[in-house]
């Protein structure tokens, strides 16, 4: 029997949604064996220096081990968060499937009459450490206090149940598949916050000459999905920056239509930008680039470079 090893974070999320890619994997595929393979990353063992790390433009920090152990032929395919995943990879591996993306908002979880962002009463103590997120609430609703929350979605919500925070904002995507639906009070639509580019997706990464792994793991890939986060990402790699800016984005393909918006905001809340693009999807790249371009001659690049700082 032909034996294919699935390489992961070792985090209640990671674990889910790598169980949730072999579920997947083994229905297209069910002659093969699926073996789960847990990695620990920098991310993981050094929580406290994730900062410093960005600022010295280590956008790996969460899958590095993962693709040391995909060159050194420990695992086959990783399952990554496609949003903590820097747009390029390095030599000798790629993305090989994206498979159909959940949800891509935001939400808001809060404690008893805390319950709606606009509803939050004067000086409410939101919880959060992703500038993209903190960009914008200071832009929406200037009046809240942000205060730092890192951690796991466990973590993150074991601390909402203590007294520093009022509410807190996550991906939907990572409550749904950790089985926490139920826990999301608000869902804000992309219209008034837009979700990190490639939330609430995944890619299966492989070695690039790995044709076997690659026909396994294409086999749940899904062409729209790909198609929409190309244009975000392209967008956010045409900005020069990675997952650690004041960007977001948000593509959606209707009628053979896609349409890609794209938001940059000064870290504290001063000033944002947004565009939106349409074209064929096939063009999904160019549009994510041009739209990046578009932006940075408003003015992105003072944004994303003050958010460094
Ligand atoms: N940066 C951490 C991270 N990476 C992926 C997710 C959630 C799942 C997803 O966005 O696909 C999260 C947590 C969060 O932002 O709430």
């Amino acid at each position: 029997m032909r034996m294919v090893t699935v390489g992961t974070r070792g985090s209640t999320l990671a674990l889910a949604q790598t169980h949730w890619v072999v579920a997947r994997l083994k229905e297209e595929w069910p002659d093969t064996d699926f073996r789960i393979q847990t990695i620990s990353t920098g991310g993981d063992r050094n929580r406290g220096s994730l900062e410093a790390m960005a600022q010295k433009g280590d956008k790996g920090f969460w899958v590095k081990e993962i693709e040391d152990a995909l060159l050194g032929g420990r695992i086959d395919i990783a399952v990554h968060s496609l949003k903590d995943l820097p747009t390029e990879q390095p030599d000798g591996l790629e993305v090989s499937a994206i498979p159909r993306r959940v949800d891509a908002r935001d939400v808001l979880i809060g404690k008893e009459g805390m319950k709606k962002l606009s509803e939050l009463p004067q000086g409410a103590r939101v919880g959060t450490s992703s500038v993209r997120r903190k960009a914008f609430l200071r832009a929406y609703r200037p009046d809240l206090q942000i205060v730092n929350l890192r951690g796991n979605i466990d973590t993150r919500l074991a601390a909402l149940a203590g007294d520093e925070y009022d509410a807190i904002i996550l991906a939907a995507a990572g409550l749904i598949r950790t089985e926490m639906r139920h826990r999301i009070d608000e869902f804000l639509e992309p219209d008034i916050l837009l979700p990190a580019p490639g939330q609430g997706a995944l890619a299966l990464e492989t070695r690039a000459d790995d044709d076997l792994s690659i026909e396994v793991a294409y086999a749940i890939h899904d062409h729209t999905t790909d198609d929409r986060i190309t244009a975000e990402r392209e967008f956010l790699a045409g900005l020069g920056a990675g997952c650690m800016a004041p960007v977001g984005a948000h593509a959606t393909v209707k009628g053979g239509v896609l349409t890609l918006e794209g938001w940059v905001g000064a870290l504290d809340g001063t000033k944002v930008i947004r565009g939106t693009t349409q074209g064929d999807p096939g063009e999904c790249a160019d549009l994510g680039a041009e739209l990046a371009a578009d932006m940075l001659n408003q003015g992105a690049q003072a944004l994303i470079d003050a958010a460094r700082e």
